[in-house]
């Protein structure tokens, strides 16, 4: 039976309410992107006109050895300025790293009623697996084509009761074999403000991890569409694994001289993890480091998937600039605020137009 949406509700129905999510409407093979995915003019990426970040990927094996001084360097002046850097040579095992986008691309294709079972607020697994689409479709004037289960992670014994059977072990192996780095890089980064870390410390601005499976499913029409719409990540860095299809774009800190934005395509490489900046951080430095503003395209013949990994403070911290950030500067340019609160006015706007959630903390901000 062919289906049609002919209202807004149909499609609302069939894509959240039932829980087909952007993947249901792939798969019925639909000639046309319906209306609701179309993003307006302005929205849409265009590949032509977007440069690749030729930037090498940092080799973090090197942070052992004589040149640590000069890896240190590399990773501060990537978040400085990009806010995005790769990293190779990181200590998670790459059959790890296939296992998980191959084990995305099978959580995507069980059927409805086992994918359903982790649905946001409907399964007793509700607070700790998110299954979901686009990011907040109530609100959203135009769909992100993506669908996304999201595994909040509090401890081993809750992820190993309520996280999908198929994946539990090994998103937990990986959120064991990749701590290490995490810790490292985001220890690199406080350290440089002139902060001195210590375990309380590290708990207050990463407390919390998330993963997520990001699946975007083949599009019929990718230019009219994004899988993933302007938005900066909310923690303190993500890490993220994408695969070899590749698609996300961020964008430069200052438009060209013509007044237009820049995109930077992050190409995929093989082993390679991306690392970037969240909100958090940025504030947290007083705005030394970049949260940049990134997206996804679509594609049209195969399914991308991503994983990211979201190192985040854990709700009840309070959250502003370092003092030894504010000296550098002079004065503050965020208040604090308090993570739940942030997280609130996060998830509760859509990832449009250029609005940026930051400016909920800045000071002065118009
Ligand atoms: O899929 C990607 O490459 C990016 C994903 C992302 O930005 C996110 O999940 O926040
Ligand atoms: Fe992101």
């Amino acid at each position: 039976m062919a289906l049609s949406f002919n209202t807004s509700n149909s499609l609302y129905d069939f894509v959240v309410r039932e829980g087909n999510g952007v993947k249901g409407v792939s798969d019925l093979g639909l000639p046309e992107v319906p209306d609701r995915y179309i993003q307006p003019p302005e929205e849409r990426i265009n590949k032509q006109e977007s440069r690749t970040c030729d930037a090498p990927p940092i080799d973090l094996s090197k942070l052992n050895g004589l040149e640590h001084e000069k890896v240190v360097d590399e990773i501060v002046r990537a978040a400085e300025t990009l806010g995005f850097f790769q990293v190779v040579n990181h200590g998670v095992p790459l059959e790890l790293l296939e296992s998980l986008k191959h084990t995305a691309h099978k959580f995507f294709s069980l059927p409805l009623e086992k994918k359903t079972l982790y649905r946001a607020g409907v399964s007793p697994a509700g607070p700790v697996t998110r299954l979901a689409t686009s990011f907040v479709p109530e609100k959203e004037k135009t769909w992100e084509w993506k669908d996304y289960i999201s595994m909040i992670y509090r401890s081993d014994e809750e992820a190993l009761q309520y996280w999908p059977n198929l994946c539990r072990e090994l998103v937990l192996e990986y959120l064991k074999l990749s701590s290490k780095m995490v810790r490292g890089i985001v220890e690199i980064l406080i350290r440089n403000l002139g902060v001195t870390i210590d375990d309380s410390k590290t708990e207050q601005i990463m407390g919390d991890k998330v993963v997520n499976f990001n699946y975007y499913p083949p599009c019929p029409n990718p230019e009219l569409t994004v899988g993933l719409g302007r938005h900066s990540d909310l923690g303190t860095i993500t890490v993220l694994l994408q695969d070899e299809i590749g698609g996300l774009y961020v964008k430069m800190e200052e438009d060209n001289d013509a007044g237009k934005e820049e995109w930077l395509l992050i190409p995929p490489i093989p082993g390679a993890l991306v690392i970037n900046i969240g909100d958090i951080l940025q504030i947290l430095s007083n705005g030394k480091y970049k949260s940049a503003e990134h997206r996804t395209t679509t594609t049209s013949t195969r399914a991308r998937v991503s994983v990211p990994l979201f190192i985040l403070p854990i709700a009840t911290e309070r959250i502003g600039p370092f003092p030894e950030a504010v000296k550098n500067v002079g004065f503050a340019r965020y208040r604090e605020v308090l993570m739940q609160d942030y997280m609130s006015k996060y998830f509760g706007n859509a990832h449009e137009g250029k609005k940026k959630i930051i400016d909920f903390a800045r000071i002065n901000s118009a």
